[in-house]
């Protein structure tokens, strides 16, 4: 019998060579698959045996005259081929004594060309590893006999193998379904011998009972186990696969009164059919004692072949092997951003498909469909801040132009009630941004209670200014009619164009590194080519006078009348040249040396700069994007939208609310208490974040850092 990967357990019949078959009761019909069994009719102790006369039995196959090589193919083959997928086999050998379960399973040890199932399916496998050259393998063996109900490690006595200290074996369930044999010994092998003389090491120690019947009949049941762990070299080194080739020879199944046994025979006998009367029950059902013994095996056979089975591959993944995965992917990873962001440090300009791809990329950012903007490299990063800029200073135009269309009215209804906002609007300012609005530096001084008081003496007089004035221009901007709201709106502008100016401050000066540095490196390049120059030049002179003087010793050399040696004028020369030139050399050397220290300065700043723009950015992003749901709430209704104004601004607003809606009731004061503490974390974060570099800045909107510059608290008055 054997159990394999599809669904069904298959059931082969073997019949043993004998001349006594009794061919008048059992027929194999053609289809090599199907017995048909006739019983006897008569009586035993007066009773029936049967009313019928025959039985058809189906299996997978009847085997009659075949060799041990031909039910290997027909057996085992498949079972073993599967094991090396990950799926668990068994073949197990079901019979009375002495029908040949043993030599099916076993063979015979002294023939080659008997072996059995066991020792083919070893070779099987350590052939089938070594075929397999993207897997690495790990064959073990273990060897089970369960004899009178007690379970016996076959190879206790080979050394050395993982095996229980206590030698008490136990069968435990395992977790993940299925039982298995605590404290059984296991033995790695590497090779087909190796494992044959662990087989043939179990089987001496098999207990043989001298029987009646056969005096070689094993008399218990013995489970040889081949261990399989296969690991791809290919694949991840995380996952592997096991799978356990169970190849039982159980102890043949007999008649008590049959065999004549006596006394420990008996007894081994009686637990042998207790065993197996278990398992058949296991299997489906009570065996029927009353029937011809070939006729309970063949039953037995044919139940089992309605047993449906659930194969599975076991499949396991290495938690070490995994995390450690897990890693190196993200070091990669991160080695190859680095490595991209490294290659591309030079000033590459981007391509005008890749300024607009940036520039969809950050709308979609902004409008929230794109929540990432990856990193590509550094050129590309500029080019998102750039983008960022340009949205910005969009945005500000667009306030402008607001503006200056409601400064006209607001001068309209000045007019009107000059005092009513006197202190609040200063002179109109020539230039930028200060149209129509108080001098920054104004509003910069204003206390806030001041402020407050003011806004509600607008708040008083300044719709009914207006309505006096120029009724229609309710309906121009109904939202927006009310002047203390217009007023606080106003004073929010600043929030920008701080931020603006402060950026193109920050910008300017990055311009300006950039162009020392510029001018430095150009000059290093310079001097370092005039140092290679001065060097060959050096070389040049310096042989042209050895050579010089070579010659002058092979021609005799002038001496004076104090017998010194006399330069010739050639010689002085030369002479004088290499002098100069070495001493060039060495200034250059030493502006080289300054230069490159100036050069790594500038760079530096340029760095800081570039970084400094990156907080400010994040800082104004989270300011002016991550609104509170109330501050939003607020700015529904105004011209105002996300981008324009700072949460600590917004919460102001809301405090100046005329129609009390935003009045700072407790849950208000709450949430400004939990911003400012929010904003504090952010900032605390944000300033151990300027020192990084600016990748960290990538990725989701959390992940924006707060500058150290906004340290103004929200006020809650
Ligand atoms: N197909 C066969 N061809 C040749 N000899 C066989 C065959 N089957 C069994 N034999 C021989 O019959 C004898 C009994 O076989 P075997 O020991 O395998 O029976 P068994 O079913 O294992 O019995 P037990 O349950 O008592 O151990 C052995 O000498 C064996 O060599």
């Amino acid at each position: 019998m054997m159990c394999s990967r599809d669904s069904t357990v298959k059931v082969f019949i073997r019949f043993r060579p004998t001349d006594k078959f009794a061919h008048e009761f059992i027929e194999c019909l053609p289809d090599q698959q199907t017995l048909r069994v006739q019983s006897r009719k008569g009586f035993r102790k007066g009773k029936t045996i049967s009313p019928l006369s025959s039985w058809l039995f189906r299996l997978n196959g009847v085997m009659e005259n075949v060799s041990q090589e031909d039910i290997y193919h027909r057996v085992a083959r498949s079972v073993v081929q599967e094991a090396f997928s990950g799926y668990n086999g068994t073949i197990m050998c079901f019979g009375q004594t002495g029908a040949g379960k043993t030599y099916t399973m076993t063979g015979a040890a002294e023939t080659y060309a008997q072996r059995g199932i066991i020792p083919r399916a070893i070779q099987e496998v350590f052939q089938e590893a070594e075929h397999r050259a993207d897997y690495s393998f790990s064959v073990h063996l273990s060897f089970l006999e369960i004899y009178n109900e007690t379970l016996l490690d076959l190879l206790s006595s080979i050394k050395p193998g993982k095996t229980s200290k206590s030698g008490i074996l136990t069968v435990v369930e395992e977790p993940g379904g299925g039982v298995s044999v605590k404290g059984l010994s296991l033995h790695r092998v590497h090779n087909e011998e190796e494992a044959l003389n662990l087989l043939f090491e179990g089987e001496m120690n098999r207990i043989i009972g001298e029987h009646a019947l056969n005096k070689q009949s094993s008399r218990s049941h013995c489970i040889f186990t081949i261990h399989i762990e296969s690991r791809s070299h290919t694949l991840s080194d995380a996952k592997y696969i096991t799978s356990k080739l169970n190849l039982v020879d159980l102890a043949g199944s007999e008649r008590l009164s049959k065999t004549g046994s006596e006394g420990q025979v008996q007894t081994e006998a009686m637990y042998i059919n207790k065993s197996l009367s278990f398992l058949e029950q296991v299997i489906l059902a009570l065996a029927d004692r009353h029937r011809e013994h070939q006729l309970s095996t063949l039953r037995f056979a044919s139940r089992m072949k309605c047993v449906q089975t659930k194969p599975s591959v076991n499949e396991h993944i290495d938690p070490v092997v995994q995390k450690l995965e897990k890693e190196i992917k993200f070091l990669k990873e991160n080695l190859s951003r680095f490595n991209t962001l490294t290659s591309q440090v030079t000033n590459e300009m981007l391509s005008g498909t890749e300024v607009a791809e940036v520039r969809s990329q950050v709308q979609r950012y902004l409008s929230g469909s794109l929540d990432e903007i990856p990193i590509v490299s550094v050129p590309q990063i500029q080019e998102v801040f750039e983008q960022f800029k340009k949205v910005l200073l969009e945005q500000q135009e667009k306030f402008q132009e607001r503006l200056s269309s409601k400064s006209i009215r607001d001068e309209t209804a000045m007019n009107t009630a000059p005092s009513a906002i006197e202190g609040s609007v200063g002179e109109v300012e020539g230039n930028g941004y200060g149209l129509g609005l108080a001098k920054s530096s104004q509003r910069h001084l204003q206390p806030k209670a001041k402020g407050r008081k003011e806004k509600q003496t607008s708040r008083k007089e300044g719709p009914s200014c207006l309505s006096a004035e120029n009724p229609s221009s309710h309906n121009e901007q109904p939202q927006n009619t009310n002047a203390p709201n217009t007023l606080a709106q106003e004073s929010l502008l600043q929030a920008p164009e701080e931020e603006l100016t402060r950026n193109h401050e920050i910008n300017r000066i990055l311009k300006e590194n950039k162009s020392v540095l510029y001018e430095r490196t150009t000059q290093l390049r310079r001097l370092s080519t005039l140092i290679n120059d001065t060097k060959r030049n050096i070389d040049r002179i310096a042989s042209e006078l050895r050579q010089y003087r070579e010659q002058r010793q092979s021609r005799g050399e002038f001496v004076s009348p104090e017998a010194e040696p006399v330069l010739e004028e050639e010689e002085l020369y030369l002479v004088m040249q290499l002098k100069d030139l070495k001493s060039r050399y060495r200034r250059a050397y030493d502006d080289m040396t300054s230069t490159k220290a100036e050069v790594s300065y500038c760079q530096h700043l340029v760095n800081q700069c570039r970084t400094r723009l990156l907080t400010e950015f994040e800082s104004w992003y989270n300011e002016s994007f991550l609104l509170p749901t109330e501050v939003l709430s607020v700015l529904k209704d105004g011209v105002l939208r996300p981008g324009h104004i700072g949460v600590d601004k917004a919460l102001s607003l809301m405090e100046d609310d005329p129609r009390g809606l935003h009045q700072p009731d407790a849950e208000t004061t709450s949430a400004a208490s939990f911003y400012n503490a929010y904003k504090r974390t952010l900032q605390r974060r944000g300033s151990r974040a300027v020192s990084q570099s600016p990748e960290s800045a990538k990725g989701s909107r959390t992940r924006i850092k707060v500058s150290p510059l906004l340290s103004d608290e929200v006020n809650t008055h």
